[in-house]
């Protein structure tokens, strides 16, 4: 289409010219009153946004396909195709009409894209939206490959590098870790890396040249975006690929703006082994901040982030978010904070400062907008609300003792200082409540500028001065019915009745005549008219370069302001999660340096809040007890205990407080969890796979101080197949990566492990059954589990009653074939039932021991008169309609009956 150019209206040449520079993005063409969108682009526009298709005559003898939107409802279109993934270059007319010859001129003035989005109305709040650049090289050693990444948060101004080397048949894990723990919106490879990285990336990513990712320049670009000399002082020196990626970025960054970015103004690095290792699966195991099922209607559940967010402000939400993705290694840092919700706890500072944040705007972005010249006049006055609060925030700070025990708190009473310059100029500058836009005028306050007084003066006291005239005019002439007015096309005038012309004085100069009057002009009328006929004009203008004076002396500010978003940040998280402790009874934890992870009265956080009654549970894991092997029924509670060690070990390591009585843990590299059975349909992975692919990377990635959760490995396959690997893999975790491990497990044999391997133990989750059904009562005790329960769990979850009673049938004929039993029936096999005095959840639970491994596998079931006639009696009770006494009565009367 664009080759014969010379055959298209001189508008649609304009148009060709403009798209051939955005071939893969929507050209939104502003035409007066609407943007509009011709040929492909129209087609695909209304496919997606569900606009009408239509014609706009044609060129080079074809019709012009065409779609448009109404300019003051953009934000909503542009919403919809970020969403969409798609990237949107907005052309507006930046000629004059009045002058142009042929089409007025147009230019993109910024290209509007998923990862570098810095308008309020299209990002999400509480979640950030990065651009990543992504450069893969090759290695040093053979068989390896170099990683550079660099990301930007275009709405903080946060840029970040990272460069890792991995061997290249790890390459997708490790690629795909980092990327689940960054979540770019949008990624820019280079043109020649396409077909390399395509199937690793999650997304269809941006492909730009090659010499863009080019190093020594892209070094260049760095130094000067940073303006500094040297990148050692970020520790980014011999970076390459790192900085290669950076330097792609910067431009494709600048270039989707259309100018520069003076709030990207530091670089942080970050190692591969600074932050808790994480890898894709165990992030959506653990639901941190999405629920497993994030897809479908699940997506409302609640998530450790969501249980957790009680920040006042997007700025600490987004912060929490970030927290929860980046555990830190480094105790030091855990334990600042923990120090600092303590130092929060103590005091009833906690409420005013939760208040008064609630009050505080989303500092961090509005800056980012007053960086690009973007920032709206309700942003400046949001932010000068939310600098004059600093000063009563600082003071909650003192309140808790910020020195001695909290030295965080005390960094953040530092940097909460109120920038009284800037504050000051906002407060001269911006109207109290200042109009949405400055085109409307009503932003710039009174008395910072005597020029726009004077023109608003004008406009305003126009009325008056009319009347005032006409008055003197009138007694000047003795014509009682004269009339100063003013229309459109002649202006302002004084108007006289045809009987009244022969008083009109000398200096009166006719301007038009009418059937029944004559209107004149005087030069007093005629200089209030230029002045007055301007002076709104003028105002508005006035108001604009005033605006645009503003955010430039606004701009030096960016850096303390950064700075202020920042710690507002990290105080509203604080305040959130110490808020959070008290309400729900959670405890500093102990971070330590021996191996341990030692959690007493632990509960899970998210789940904790879901059920009336949850059920705490301990764990013990040493250096020599590094491995539990976790038995029970389904249903019983295994995966709720795991996921709780697993977050409140994570949660420590936040710095956030846990639901626990107490917890002492220690070093903790990374956290894998082998949970679930999901098919990867869409990958082309049996759940087998799926199972044997995450099991694979936790073996060949474990060390001793990872925490590794195994959910039922093995129970993909064959029975057989299924315990030997889990045999296997269990012995594998306990002998060679001796790492801390959980290890659920319905395979009977597992559970003499320990007897081999002094640093594994069991515990199992407990139950009893009452009748035909079954009580869970989901305390892990020690020993191994000694029934599965799978058929009343079978019936509670509703399988018809033939179903149960044919299973029934079967299993009984299958134990007793007992001579070549299953592993699975082994489990369930070698049990009896005994009394125990100390049982501790109720006196007629049956607590199991198991037999002696040597012992011929077979059940021994002794029903047990008394423990039936209590469950009978309890089941016959009904709390809720007791009185005091009657309780009591038949409290005596099951202790009656518990003596036989
Ligand atoms: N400690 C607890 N206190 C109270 N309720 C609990 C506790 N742990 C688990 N539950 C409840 O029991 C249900 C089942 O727990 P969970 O999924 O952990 O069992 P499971 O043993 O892993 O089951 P399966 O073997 O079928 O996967 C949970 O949905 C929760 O409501």
């Amino acid at each position: 289409m664009t080759k014969d150019l010379a055959a298209h209206t001189p508008m649609m040449q304009q148009y060709l010219r403009i798209k051939a520079d955005y071939p893969h993005t929507l050209v939104f063409y502003r035409m007066g009153d609407f943007y509009e969108l011709f040929f492909d682009d129209a087609e695909k526009a209304s496919r997606l946004m569900g606009v009408t298709l239509t014609q706009r005559g044609s060129s080079n003898g074809n019709p012009i396909k065409m779609a448009g939107i109404p300019f003051h409802s953009v934000e909503q279109y542009l919403g919809r195709l970020i969403k969409l993934g798609e990237s949107v270059a907005i052309c507006e007319q930046i000629g004059d009409p009045a002058t142009s010859k042929g089409p007025v001129e147009r230019k993109v003035v910024r290209v509007v894209t998923p990862g570098t989005l810095t308008d309020s109305d299209l990002l999400p709040e509480k979640s950030e939206r990065c651009l990543l650049a992504l450069q893969i090289a090759a290695g040093r050693a053979r068989k390896q490959v170099q990683v550079g990444l660099s990301w930007l948060s275009m709405a903080s101004g946060a840029l970040k590098l990272m460069e890792f080397t991995v061997d290249a048949h790890l390459l997708e894990t490790r690629l795909k870790q980092e990327l689940e723990r960054i979540s770019p919106a949008e990624i820019l490879i280079a043109d020649s890396q396409l077909e390399q990285c395509d199937p690793l990336l999650p997304s269809r990513a941006v492909t730009v040249p090659d010499w863009h990712f080019d190093q020594p320049s892209s070094e260049k670009a760095l130094l000067e975006q940073l303006a500094v000399a040297t990148l050692d002082g970020f520790g980014a020196q011999g970076l390459t690929a790192a900085i290669g990626a950076a330097g792609a970025l910067l431009r494709y960054a600048q270039s989707t703006q259309g100018r520069g970015l003076q709030h990207v103004r530091a670089l942080t690095v970050e190692s591969e082994n600074e932050f808790i290792g994480l890898d894709a699966s165990t992030r959506r195991n653990l639901e941190l901040t999405e629920t497993i099922r994030a897809q479908d209607a699940n997506a409302l559940a609640p998530t450790l982030f969501s249980t957790l967010d009680h920040c006042r402000t997007a700025m600490g939400s987004r912060l929490l978010r970030h927290w929860l993705h980046h555990a830190l290694r480094d105790q030091k840092v855990a334990r600042a904070r923990h120090a600092a919700i303590n130092a929060l706890m103590r005091t009833d500072a906690c409420s005013g400062l939760s208040a008064t944040l609630a009050a505080v705007p989303d500092i961090e972005r509005i800056t980012t907008r007053i960086a690009l010249l973007s920032a709206r006049p309700r942003d400046l006055a949001g932010l000068r609300a939310g600098l004059q609060q600093l000063s009563s925030l600082r003071a909650y700070v003192a309140m808790c003792g910020r020195d001695a025990d909290a030295p965080l708190l005390g960094e953040l009473h530092e940097a909460l200082a109120t920038p009284v310059e800037c504050v000051d100029l906002l407060e001269r500058a911006i109207m109290l409540e200042p109009a949405a836009m400055v085109r409307d005028g009503g932003v710039i306050a009174r008395g910072y500028d005597a020029e726009l007084d004077e023109l608003r003066g004008l406009s305003e006291n126009a009325g008056q001065y009319l009347l005032d005239l006409e008055a003197r005019e009138r007694a000047r002439t003795g014509i009682a019915n004269l009339r100063v007015e003013y229309n459109k096309v002649h202006g302002f005038y004084i108007e006289v009745t045809n009987g009244q012309s022969d008083k009109v004085p000398e200096d009166y100069r006719r301007r038009q005549t009418l059937k029944n009057a004559e209107r004149y002009i005087i030069p007093e009328l005629k200089a209030f008219e230029d002045k007055a006929l301007s002076a709104q004009e003028r105002s508005l203008s006035r108001e604009k370069f005033l605006y645009e004076q503003l955010l430039n002396a606004l701009a030096p500010h960016i850096v303390t302001l950064q700075a202020i978003a920042h710690a507002l940040a990290q105080l509203d998280t604080l305040v959130a999660l110490a808020d959070h402790a008290a309400r729900n009874n959670w405890c500093a934890p102990q971070l330590v340096a021996e191996p341990s992870i030692q959690i007493e009265q632990g509960r899970h956080p998210v789940v904790e809040n879901q059920i009336e009654r949850f059920i705490a549970n301990d764990c013990q894991l040493a250096a020599e007890r590094k491995l539990l092997l976790i038995t029970g029924p389904n249903m019983g509670g295994k995966s709720t205990f795991m996921r709780q060690v697993a977050l409140i070990t994570l949660l420590a390591y936040v710095g956030s407080f846990v639901p626990a009585a107490s917890a002492a843990i220690g070093p903790i590299d990374r956290i894998f969890t082998r949970i679930g059975a999901a098919d990867d349909l869409a990958g082309g992975r049996s759940t087998f796979m799926v199972e044997m692919t995450e099991s694979a990377a936790i073996l060949n990635n474990a060390s001793e101080q990872s925490l590794v959760l195994m959910d039922e490995v093995g129970r993909g396959t064959s029975t057989f197949d299924g315990l030997a690997l889990a045999w296997a893999i269990a012995k594998h975790l306990i002998d060679v990566t001796r790492s801390f491990t959980l290890f659920a497990t319905h395979y009977f044999e597992l559970t003499q492990l320990p007897e081999v391997h002094p640093s594994a133990a069991n515990v199992h989750l407990s139950a009893v059954e009452h009748k035909d059904s079954i009580v869970f009562l989901h305390a892990v005790q020690s020993g191994p589990a000694s029934q599965s329960y799978g058929l009343q769990v079978a019936q509670l979850a509703g399988v018809p009653a033939p179903v149960i009673r044919a299973a029934r049938k079967h299993l009984s004929s299958l134990e007793s074939q007992s001579m070549q039993p299953t592993p699975q029936f082994d489990l369930f096999s070698s049990v009896q039932y005994v009394e125990r005095e100390d049982a501790p959840q109720a006196s007629a639970a049956r607590e199991e021991i198991d037999a002696a491994p040597e012992q011929a596998p077979q059940i021994v079931v002794e029903p047990d008169p008394r423990a039936q006639a209590l469950l009978q009696s309890l089941d016959q009770l009904d709390p809720d309609a007791l009185t005091p006494r009657q309780a009591l009565e038949a409290l005596y009367q099951l202790k009656q009956l518990g003596r036989g």
